[in-house]
């Protein structure tokens, strides 16, 4: 799928843009503090229903204004020409999908696969579990259609279950929920598990061509409770009266984590922040590879500040493989416009500057 045309008013630092993107690589380029995060930001809550920089109130309402607003035309993988628009008033967000009001922002979100590298994408490695859960649970809301009402259910479960924990309460009410908690979380787990087993071997290609030098790659998964000695159910029983002590659920899928680790011998804590990224970046060219086998198309793919996250030569290589693929590129950097031309030359540049976005006359 791609964006055919990407609007925004009152985004942080601009009144407002209206961009009219190529299917393929498009070039945000421009000096520090002039907007290219911003407009990679618009795309990402497109897809994600929020920003990746902090809360509405961290600044992404344009200072003097009272609401944000953004608006695109994108062709479906079918290649049929929709319209949506999202915004936010100061209290929550609101989207409008082909004229109707859409109440569930899943359902909008849903129609935007994006995935993002960014400057805290190294996060996904050695950051804490939750971001590494998100990652898996991104995949699996977008391919795997049994997911989203398994997800629901299981956290209706937790947050019920722990709403109870918090009363103090006897054995007999507890387990009426540890049932329904047990049901859904072990087929949040098995999804996830099953998840993470498919993409081992494709981000291990990735890697091998990125970083041959780092050996082989396997994905350990943990699933929140001791599921090689006992069923969820059994962990929920066993661990009641500390959930019931300290008054939140300390087992299950909720806690859930996986790992990459290297030769078998190098972990998370061994792991430079440079190694960190593009293993970071590995696993997300492989959850795009994974993506388009499952789906039939390319999700859009935003790269901020991509230069400088990487080496030279790792740099080169990400380029090679986004030369390959056919995905819509959004590209936001410092640096002068010939590093992309000699590997994109049919890119569409976006010369950001102070808030203003200009295109070069004939594009
Ligand atoms: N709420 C706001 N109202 C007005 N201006 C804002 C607001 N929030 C951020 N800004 C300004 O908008 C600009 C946004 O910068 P952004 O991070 O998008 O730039 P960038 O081009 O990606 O910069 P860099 O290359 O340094 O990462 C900054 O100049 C910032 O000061």
């Amino acid at each position: 799928m791609q964006l055919i045309r990407l609007q925004a008013f009152d985004l942080r630092c601009f009144q407002e843009f209206d961009l009219t993107p190529v299917s393929g690589v498009n070039l945000l380029l421009g000096a520090n503090g002039a907007g290219k995060t911003s407009i990679l930001e618009a795309i990402h809550i497109l897809g994600y229903g929020r920003s990746f920089r902090g809360r509405i109130r961290d600044g992404l309402i344009r200072q003097g204004a009272g609401q944000l607003r953004i608006q695109t035309r994108w062709l479906t993988d079918t290649g049929m020409a929709q319209q949506a628009g999202i915004q936010h008033t100061g209290s929550d967000w609101q989207a409008r999908m082909n004229g109707a009001d859409v109440d569930n922002l899943g359902r909008f979100c849903e129609q935007f696969p994006v995935l993002s590298f960014d400057p805290g994408s190294h996060e996904l490695i050695i950051g804490a579990s939750e971001v590494r859960r998100r990652f898996v649970d991104w995949a699996l809301f977008h391919v795997e259609p049994e997911f989203h009402p398994v997800w629901r259910r299981f956290n209706r479960a937790l947050k019920q279950r722990n709403a109870l924990l918090k009363t103090q309460p006897g054995t007999q009410e507890l387990a009426s929920w540890d049932q329904e908690f047990a049901e859904a979380g072990d087929s949040l787990h098995h999804l996830r598990k099953l998840y993470l087993k498919t993409l081992e071997p494709v981000m291990q290609r990735i890697l091998s061509r990125f970083l041959p030098e780092c050996g082989d790659l396997s994905l350990s998964y943990s699933a929140g409770w001791r599921e090689q000695q006992m069923s969820l159910l059994d962990a929920l029983r066993l661990n009641r009266d500390r959930d019931i002590q300290s008054g939140f659920c300390g087992v299950g899928p909720h806690r859930a984590d996986w790992q990459p680790s290297l030769d078998g011998r190098l972990h998370q804590g061994h792991f430079s922040r440079g190694q960190a990224k593009l293993l970071a970046l590995a696993a997300l060219l492989a959850q795009t590879e994974d993506f388009v086998a499952k789906k039939g198309f390319w999700p859009i793919l935003c790269f901020d500040d991509l230069a400088s996250e990487l080496d030279q030569a790792h740099f080169s290589q990400v380029l090679t493989w986004l030369a390959e693929s056919q995905a819509q590129i959004w590209i936001s950097g410092t640096e002068s416009l010939p590093v992309y031309q000699e590997r994109f030359p049919r890119a569409k540049l976006f010369h950001v500057e102070h808030g203003q976005i200009q295109t070069p006359a004939g594009e």
